[in-house]
């Protein structure tokens, strides 16, 4: 059984199809080094945004399969170890949505109306009706930097509370801004034009520090700031100053750069309130946002695609229906073609016929790479860090694609070159929803992989050879449950395909090269 560890709190009915099927064992508050310690016993590793899931930590996973987020900012995740040591990261980009969303409102209604400055001063005794005179969101303009996710639904919102958007996000088309009602901005004309301003951006290269004092400086002296996204996005030290000298109107605070954050200068200031990182914080989100990963880490268990999977090549909704059946194919037809394969590999073409070459096979050329190398490297190789591998061992990958095809509705190919001259080509594709063999180099064949032995011995067709095969394997104690002849010609060249139930020993392997006109005994386990 699958072993899962959870080790931040998540919600217990999100996670309740996972305990169906693997143990989980939710452990939450471990210092770095325990986890290290006991995450080697681990397939899946789930966390919101307080683990953060080090090198350290992935090294020491030596089964990790995947991890799983269950939120959207993946930045507490060290990807690129994850993607080098072949583990799918999946995150949950939509499953809080609307909960980051409604807090971002709560926040900019707060701080427009000084909610939490009159409650705490009422409570402590006070009736000062005068000191807290806010102002109206109707008729203001409020600035969105990162129209994704959150930025579009705050926009929806913010227009119905008849305020004027707009917005600042490189990576969104016109069209889009356009369908939301927002006005597209540079950064700048953003930052001076609006009374309100949010950000929904991620944590990358670019954003960190996105807003410092030259930001601050070009902002309206009423301005009030929301930082719903990443701490760290804005300089704190210079948010805090701008605040204290009444250089902007005020902020609103759910995210800080070192968390969790007890101490921080912008606790000092009456006009920047501060949650503790409660975007994500209701019922709903977290109950959706487990489900999507729970639903995500037992895709992966079992086989299939991860939705959201964040380092492993996308399948859009259009090209799974076609693409993912054929994934099983391309991984058979990679792992035979490279066991059957002798001398080192210099390129795999990978041909991909028929409907499929309609579509986006970026998914099935990872695993095929992943078949091919699964038996050649020491490394954990799969659908993940596939790419990378090939590249680090100068394999050469081009892929072909050709609308018709013969036989076959789809049909993936795969011929490995070899630095001595030689190649091999293997052909597979899918009968009645069932993965086929069909062709080794010129002969057709048709065999159904079964996770077993298979050998394939090449040789010239003439009375008597089956017999002496059947008498090494029985002579060894070895069945045989299917057996397969294509030949080119009677009496021609053939090839003999076996299936065993057990692995055919090194001596017997010897006897049936030795008999004459056999030319190749290979086993291979598909
Ligand atoms: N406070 C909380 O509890 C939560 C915080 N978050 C944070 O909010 C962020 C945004 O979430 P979503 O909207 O779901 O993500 P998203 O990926 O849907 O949207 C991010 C948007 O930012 C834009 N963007 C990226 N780099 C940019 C740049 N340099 N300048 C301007 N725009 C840029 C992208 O084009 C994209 O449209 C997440 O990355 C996460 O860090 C998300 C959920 C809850
Ligand atoms: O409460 C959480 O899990 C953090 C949510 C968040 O920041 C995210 O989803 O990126």
């Amino acid at each position: 059984m699958k072993k899962v560890l959870v080790s931040d709190a998540l919600s217990a009915t999100g996670l309740a199809p996972l305990k169906e099927i693997a143990q989980v064992d939710v452990k939450t508050g471990l210092k770095p080094e325990e986890l290290i310690s006991i995450i080697g016993e681990y397939d899946a590793l789930l966390v919101r945004s307080q683990t953060q899931v080090t090198a350290d930590i992935i090294n020491a996973g030596k089964k990790l399969q995947v991890i799983g987020r269950a939120g959207v900012g993946v930045d507490n995740i060290d990807l690129k170890t994850a993607t080098g040591n072949g583990i799918i990261v999946v995150n949950a980009p939509t499953g809080n949505t609307i909960s980051a969303t409604e807090h971002t409102l709560a926040l900019m209604l707060a701080m427009a109306r000084h909610i939490p400055r009159a409650n705490a001063s009422l409570k402590s005794g006070q009736w000062k009706r005068n000191e807290f005179v806010g102002s109206e969101l109707k008729g203001k303009t409020l600035g969105i930097v990162g129209l994704g996710n959150i930025g579009s639904e705050i926009a929806k919102r913010a227009l119905a509370l008849e305020m004027r958007v707009i917005g600042y996000d490189p990576f969104i088309s016109m069209e889009r801004a356009k369908k939301l009602q927002v006005e597209l901005l540079p950064f700048e004309d953003l930052l001076k034009r609006a009374d309100f301003i949010t950000l929904h951006v991620p944590m990358t290269g670019q954003t960190k520090g996105l807003i410092g004092p030259k930001e601050l400086e070009m902002m309206k002296p009423t301005v009030r700031l929301i930082n719903t996204s990443r701490g760290g996005i804005i300089d704190e030290e210079a948010l805090a100053k701008a605040v204290k000298e009444k250089r902007i109107g005020g902020a609103a605070i759910d995210v800080f750069s070192k968390e969790p954050c007890t101490e921080s200068c912008l606790f000092e200031c009456d006009n920047i309130i501060v949650t503790p990182h409660l975007g994500a914080s209701t019922a709903e989100a977290q109950e959706l946002a487990t489900s999507d990963v729970v639903k995500q880490v037992i895709d992966v268990f079992e086989g299939r695609p991860a939705r959201y999977a964040v380092n492993a090549p996308y399948i859009s909704a259009e090209s799974l229906p076609v693409v993912g059946p054929f994934m099983p194919v391309a991984r058979t037809v990679g792992s035979l073609v490279s066991q059957l394969t002798d001398g080192h590999m210099k390129n795999v073409t990978i041909k991909y016929c028929g409907e499929l070459a309609a579509y986006d096979t970026t998914a099935l050329k990872a695993l095929v790479l992943g078949g091919i190398l699964e038996h050649i490297s020491e490394e954990r190789v799969n659908v993940v860090n596939a790419d990378i591998v090939a590249s680090q061992r100068g394999l050469g990958v081009t892929e072909q694609k050709e609308s018709t095809c013969q036989n076959f509705s789809s049909l993936i190919t795969v011929t490995i070159d070899t630095d001595n001259g030689k190649s091999n080509t293997v052909a597979g594709s899918l009968v009645r929803g069932d993965v086929h063999i069909v062709k080794l180099n010129d002969y057709w064949i048709d065999i159904v992989p079964t996770g077993g032995y298979f050998l394939f011995a090449d040789h010239i067709d003439r009375p008597g050879l089956i017999g002496s095969a059947g008498k090494i394997t029985g002579d060894a104690d070895i069945n045989i449950s299917y057996m397969h002849l294509s030949r080119q010609k009677a009496r021609g060249q053939a090839l003999m395909i076996l299936a065993l139930d057990e692995p055919l020993p090194e001596k017997q392997r010897q006897q049936l090269l030795s008999l004459p006109d056999v030319q190749m005994v290979q086993v291979v386990k598909i």
